[in-house]
C-alpha cells in the first residue's frame, strides 16, 4: 500500500432537508477522511447538490468512504468522483503573457519591428538598460535537473515540471516575479554551471530548485561565485529561513533558550544541512544528526555537530527534533519526548504526522505544508531584485527568518502562507538588509 495524499472532489446530492449533510460527512469522518471544501452546486425544492472534497492517505480509504456513501440511501446519491489535482494541472498551471495589447498596427510596429531594433541598440550601447527595458530584471529562472524532486527522489526533470510550474504560479501570486522553468537534463554539476551561466543573462535572479545532494553544493557555490545575479538553491536556504523562523517561533512561545537547546536533524542532504548551518550560525551549539549516508554524515561533523545511528536515541536526547529525508512516517509515536519541539518537513508525507506528535506530547508539531519555502522563497527574491542586489547573503536570509517569526501569530510556528502579509514583510526585510550592504 503506498502512502499518498488522494484529494478527490465527490458530487452527492442528499435531500433538501437538514441532516442530509451531517448523514454524509459523518460517513467521510468515520472512514478517517478528512473533508476540504464544501460547494453547493444546485439548490432544488427536492435535492441540493454538491461538491465535497476529501483528503485521502490512500485508495482503499477512498474506495472505503464511496462505498459508505453509496449505503447510505434514503436519497442521497453520490454522482461522480473526480480528480481535482490532476484536472487543475490540465494544460499547466503557468502561461507568459503580453503586457502590452497588439491590436493596430501602430502597436504591431511599437511592440514589435521596425520599433524594437531602436531598443535593441539602446541595450547593445547601454547595456544596464536592459533592466529598464525589458522584464529580465522580474524574470526568475527556476532550475531543476530533477534529482531531489519534493521526497519522491531522482524521478527527473521532466516529471519535476509540475513543482517547477507551482513554484512559477506562486512567484507571481505572491510577489509579482515571472518564474520561467528550466528542466535540465543532465546531472552533471559542470554542464548545470555552464549551462545555468549560459542563460543567465535573461534573468534577474537563479532559483535552484530540488537538485539532491551533495551536488548541489558545489552547483550553488560555483553559480554564486561566477554570476552575478541572486542564486538561492530553495531546498537549502528557503528552507532553513522558515525552518529557523519556526524554531524561533516556538523558543518564544515556550521559552527554550536556543543557544542551550539540542537540536537533533534526521536527514542531512540539501535541507537538512543547510538548515544545521543556518542555526548554528544563529546560535544553536548542539546540533545531533542522523543520515544513511556517511557523506552526509561526514558534512555534519566538519560543521561541528554530532552524528548518531540510533534515531530513538536522537529523539531521546533532543529538545528541537528536525527531519528531512523524504520518508514518510520514518519517526515513531512512541519515541517522542515530552515539550519537544517536532517539526517533520518532509514533503509530500512527514516522517511524523503533527497530530501524532502532538498526542504523544510534543508541545508544538509541523509539518513541510505549513513549514514550507513557500513563506521565504518569493519574498527573498522579491526583496534582492528590488535592491538590485548581486547575491542573496546570510545576513539577507536571517532578515528574513525575524520578518517571518515576527509576523507569526501568538500560539503559531510561522504565518499561513496565504497571508499577503508576509510576503511583503520579507520582502522589505531582505530589501533593506541587502540595500544596507550594497
Ligand atoms: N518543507 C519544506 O519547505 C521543504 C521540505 N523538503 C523535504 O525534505 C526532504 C529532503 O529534501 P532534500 O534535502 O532536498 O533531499 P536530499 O536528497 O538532498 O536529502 C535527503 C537526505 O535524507 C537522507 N535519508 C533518506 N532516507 C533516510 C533514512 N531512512 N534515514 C536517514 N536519512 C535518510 C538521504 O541520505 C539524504 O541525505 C524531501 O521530502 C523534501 O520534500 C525539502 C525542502 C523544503
Ligand atoms: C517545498 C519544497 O521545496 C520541497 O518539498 O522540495
Ligand atoms: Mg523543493
Amino acid at each position: 500500500m503506498i502512502d499518498r495524499n488522494i484529494i478527490r472532489a465527490l458530487v452527492v446530492e442528499t435531500p433538501s432537508a437538514p441532516g442530509n449533510l451531517g448523514k454524509v460527512a459523518s460517513a467521510i469522518g468515520l472512514a478517517g477522511v478528512d473533508i476540504g471544501d464544501i460547494e453547493t452546486v444546485q439548490v432544488g425544492p427536492t435535492s441540493t447538490i454538491r461538491n465535497i472534497t476529501v483528503h485521502c492517505d490512500h485508495e482503499e480509504q477512498l474506495n472505503k468512504v464511496l462505498d459508505t456513501i453509496n449505503q447510505l440511501g434514503n436519497g442521497i446519491h453520490l454522482h461522480a468522483v473526480s480528480d481535482d489535482v490532476l484536472r487543475a494541472h490540465e494544460g499547466g498551471k503557468i502561461h507568459m503573457k503580453s503586457r502590452l495589447d497588439v491590436r493596430s498596427l501602430a502597436d504591431l510596429r511599437r511592440v514589435y519591428t521596425p520599433g524594437v531594433a531602436d531598443v535593441c541598440r539602446l541595450i547593445q550601447k547601454e547595456p544596464e538598460k536592459a533592466r529598464l527595458y525589458t522584464g529580465i530584471g522580474n524574470n526568475v529562472a527556476i532550475v531543476t535537473d530533477g534529482t531531489a524532486i519534493l521526497g519522491l527522489g531522482d524521478v527527473g526533470p521532466l516529471a519535476g515540471m509540475p513543482v517547477m510550474e507551482g513554484k512559477a504560479a506562486l512567484f507571481d501570486r505572491f510577489v509579482g516575479i515571472s518564474g520561467i522553468p528550466i528542466l535540465l537534463s543532465t546531472k552533471d554539476p559542470d554542464a548545470i554551471v555552464q549551462t545555468v551561466k549560459h542563460i543567465a543573462s535573461g534573468f534577474g535572479g537563479i532559483l535552484l530548485e530540488d537538485i539532491g545532494s551533495p551536488h548541489c553544493f558545489e552547483v550553488e557555490e560555483r553559480l554564486k561565485k561566477e554570476l552575478d545575479i541572486p542564486v538561492m538553491h530553495d531546498d537549502q536556504h528557503g528552507t532553513a529561513v522558515v525552518t529557523l523562523a519556526a524554531v524561533i517561533s516556538a523558543s518564544r512561545h515556550t521559552g527554550v533558550n536556543l543557544k542551550e537547546a539540542v537540536v537533533g536533524q534526521v536527514g542531512l542532504g540539501a535541507a537538512g544541512l543547510a538548515i544545521c548551518r543556518m542555526f548554528m550560525a544563529y546560535g544553536v551549539r548542539q546540533v545531533i544528526g542522523a543520515d544513511k549516508s556517511e557523506a552526509a554524515k561526514k558534512y555534519l561533523q566538519d560543521y561541528g555537530g554530532e552524528t548518531i545511528d540510533s534515531l530513538e536515541e536522537l529523539m531521546e536526547r533532543s529538545d528541537i527534533v528536525v527531519t528531512t529525508t523524504g520518508v514518510p512516517g520514518l519517526i515513531q509515536k512512541e519515541w517522542v519526548k515530552k515539550g519537544q519541539i517536532i517539526l517533520a518537513l518532509s514533503n509530500p508525507k512527514p516522517e511524523i504526522e503533527a497530530e501524532a506528535a502532538l498526542e504523544a506530547g510534543a508541545a508544538y508539531a509541523a509539518d513541510g505544508r505549513s513549514v514550507n519555502n513557500v513563506l521565504g522563497f518569493p519574498g527573498i527574491f522579491r526583496g534582492a531584485l528590488n535592491a538590485r542586489a548581486k547575491e542573496i547573503t546570510h545576513d539577507m536570509l536571517v532578515a528574513a527568518a525575524e520578518a517571518i517569526a515576527d509576523s507569526t501569530k501568538k500560539g503559531e510556528l510561522v504565518p499561513h502562507p496565504l497571508d499577503p502579509r508576509v510576503h511583503s514583510v520579507v520582502s522589505q526585510a531582505v530589501e533593506a538588509k541587502a540595500k544596507r550592504n550594497l
